[in-house]
C-alpha cells in the first residue's frame, strides 16, 4: 500500500557503481542530459527508436517533476561505416549522411521527440582537435608514427570502472591497428589518413576524428565540464562510454565527469539484437506505415526501458488495444464533463472513486519516480481505465472525473500518445463529427422510441464498423466513443 507523502523522490539506476541512486543534479533544478545518437549510414530502424523514446519519456518526466532539460543528442557524420559505403556506392559521403540524417529527423518529428541540440561531429573539428592536442599536453595521448593518434589507457588508473571490466585482457580494442598501439586497448582519438578517405588538417598529420572523442567534446561543449545524465544503449558502455569517461576525465581533471550514466536494453526479434550488422531490422519508416507512430511510443514505452523489448506483431497489437481503450476512454471522460453538471456535495461512492483515482494518481508518479518505470506507469493507467469506465462514467462524477483527466493529462506528458483526445477535438475530423454522431444518436434514439429497433440497430452496427461504438444503457439512454 503505497502512503501518500506528496510525489515520490526520484531514483535512477546508475551504470556507474550498478546502484539505485536518489536523483540529484548537480545544480538544482536544471538537468543536462546528452543521448549517443545515430551513425548516419543507413535508415534508422525501431532498436534506435527504442532508446530515443526512452531517454524522451525520461526526459518528459523530469519536465514534469518541474525541471528544465537540456537535451543534447548528436549526429554521426563521419565514421568508418560513412566512408565504406559511400566507397561502396561510389557516392560523396555527405550524401550518404544528408539522405540517412533526413530519415533520422523524420523519425524524431513523428515520434514527437524534440532535441534542443543535435551537434554534428564535422562541425566541432577544431575543438576536437584542441582537445587531443590538450591530452597529448597532458601526457595522456601519443601520436603513433603513422600520424593516429592514440589514448593512453595506463596513463588512466580507472579504465574500467564504468564497464565493469577490470582486468586489461578484457579492453582489447580496435585489433586492426595493433602493431602501432602502446597497448592492446589503446584507442584512436584522430586516424591517419588513408588515400580516397575525406580529412581535415591536424597539428599532427591529416585524418579524421575517431569515433570515441566526438562525444566528449561536444557533450562538454555544450553542457559543460560536467553533467548529469549520459545514455545510450547498452552496446555503447564499453568501449564507447568508458573511453568517454577516461578522456574527459583526462581532459578536464574532474570527477565525476558524469553524474549518472543510463543504458537502455535492447530491442531484439526473436531474441536476438536488432542490428544493422546482424540483418534483422525493422526500419522505423517501414514500421511508421504499419502501426500509427503513437501506437510505436505506447509499444516502445510499454517495458521498463533497462529491459530488453522483444519484437513481435502481437505486442504491437496489445499495445494498439490498450491505446484505442485509454484513447476511447478519455474521449468519453471529457464529454462527460461537459455534460455532467457537479453537484452540490459528493456521494460516498464518488468519494471512493476519487481515492481510488488519487491512488493510480500516487501508484503512477510511484513508477515514474522508481528509475522511469514506464511498464509499471502505464498499469496504473490502464487500471485507472476500468475505473473510470465501470464507476466514473457511469456515476457521471464530476469531480473524479476531473481529478482521472488530470492523471491522464499527466500521463500523456510523458508518453505523447493522446495529444489530440486531450488538446484536439475528441474526435477524428473535429467537432463537425463530433456533432454529427450526436444528431445520429438522438435520431436513433427517436427511432427506438417508436420501437423501430431494426433500423436502430443497423445504425449502431454500422457505425461500429466506423469505430464509433454506442451504448444503450437502462432507462434509453445511449452513450458513444470512439475506438
Ligand atoms: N537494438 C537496439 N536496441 C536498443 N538500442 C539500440 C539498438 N541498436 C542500436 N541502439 C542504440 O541506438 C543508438 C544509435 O546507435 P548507432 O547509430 O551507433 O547504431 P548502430 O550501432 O550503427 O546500429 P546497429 O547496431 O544496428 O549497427 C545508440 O544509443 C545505440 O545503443
Ligand atoms: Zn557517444
Amino acid at each position: 500500500m503505497i502512503k501518500w507523502s506528496g510525489k515520490p523522490t526520484i531514483r535512477v539506476r546508475n551504470t556507474m557503481g550498478q546502484r539505485l541512486e536518489e536523483f540529484k543534479p548537480l545544480k538544482p533544478g536544471i538537468v543536462r542530459m546528452y543521448v549517443c545518437g545515430p551513425t548516419v549510414y543507413d535508415y534508422t530502424h525501431i532498436g534506435h527508436a527504442r532508446t530515443y523514446v526512452a531517454f524522451d519519456a525520461i526526459k518528459r518526466y523530469l519536465v514534469l517533476r518541474g525541471y528544465h532539460v537540456i537535451h543534447v543528442q548528436n549526429i554521426t557524420d563521419i565514421d568508418d561505416k560513412i566512408i565504406n559505403r559511400a566507397q561502396r556506392e561510389n557516392r560523396d559521403w555527405r550524401e550518404i549522411v544528408d539522405e540517412y540524417s533526413r530519415d533520422y529527423f523524420d523519425m524524431l518529428k513523428k515520434l514527437n521527440i524534440k532535441v534542443h541540440i543535435h551537434p554534428r561531429v564535422t562541425e566541432h573539428i577544431k575543438e576536437i582537435i584542441d582537445f587531443i592536442q590538450g591530452l597529448i599536453d597532458k601526457g595522456y595521448a601519443y601520436v603513433a608514427p603513422s600520424g593516429s593518434v592514440y589514448f593512453n589507457v595506463d596513463a588512466y588508473p580507472e579504465y574500467g570502472s564504468l564497464s565493469g571490466r577490470f582486468h586489461p585482457e578484457d579492453w582489447r580494442q580496435e585489433e586492426d591497428v595493433l602493431r602501432e598501439k602502446k597497448n592492446p586497448y589503446d584507442f584512436a582519438l584522430w586516424k591517419a589518413w588513408r588515400p580516397g578517405e575525406p580529412y581535415w588538417e591536424a597539428p599532427w598529420g591529416r585524418g579524421r576524428p575517431g569515433w570515441h572523442i566526438e562525444c566528449s567534446v561536444m557533450s562538454s561543449r555544450y553542457l559543460g565540464e560536467q553533467f548529469d545524465i549520459h545514455g545510450g544503449g547498452q552496446d555503447l558502455i564499453f568501449p564507447h562510454h568508458e573511453n568517454e569517461k577516461a578522456q574527459s576525465e583526462a581532459y578536464f581533471s574532474k570527477k565525476p565527469w558524469v553524474k549518472y550514466w543510463l543504458h537502455t536494453g535492447y530491442l531484439t526479434i526473436r531474441g536476438e539484437k536488432m542490428s544493422k550488422s546482424l540483418g534483422n531490422i525493422i526500419p522505423f519508416r517501414e514500421a511508421a506505415k504499419k502501426w500509427n507512430p503513437s501506437v510505436l511510443r505506447m509499444w516502445l514505452l510499454s517495458a521498463h526501458y533497462r529491459t530488453q523489448l522483444d519484437f513481435s506483431e502481437e505486442s504491437l497489437a496489445q499495445a494498439e488495444a490498450n491505446l484505442r481503450r485509454i484513447r476511447g476512454t478519455v474521449s468519453e471522460l471529457t464529454r462527460m464533463l461537459e455534460r455532467a453538471t457537479p453537484e452540490g456535495r459528493i456521494s460516498d461512492d464518488e468519494l471512493k472513486a476519487i481515492e481510488d483515482t488519487s491512488h493510480a494518481y500516487l501508484e503512477f508518479h510511484e513508477a515514474m519516480s522508481n528509475d522511469f518505470n514506464t511498464a509499471a506507469a502505464l498499469a496504473s493507467i490502464l487500471k485507472l481505465t476500468r475505473l473510470v469506465n465501470s464507476t466514473i462514467i457511469p456515476g457521471e462524477y464530476y469531480t473524479a472525473g476531473m481529478l482521472a483527466l488530470r492523471l491522464y493529462e499527466e500521463f500523456n506528458s510523458v508518453f505523447s500518445v493522446i495529444d489530440d483526445v486531450l488538446y484536439g477535438s475528441a474526435a477524428p475530423g473535429g467537432e463537425t463529427v463530433e456533432k454529427l454522431i450526436e444528431l445520429i444518436v438522438s435520431v436513433r434514439q427517436e427511432l427506438r422510441k417508436r420501437r423501430i429497433y431494426d433500423i436502430a440497430d443497423s445504425i449502431r452496427s454500422e457505425l461500429s464498423q466506423l469505430g464509433i461504438r454506442l451504448y444503450d444503457h437502462p432507462g434509453g439512454k445511449t452513450t458513444w466513443r470512439i475506438e
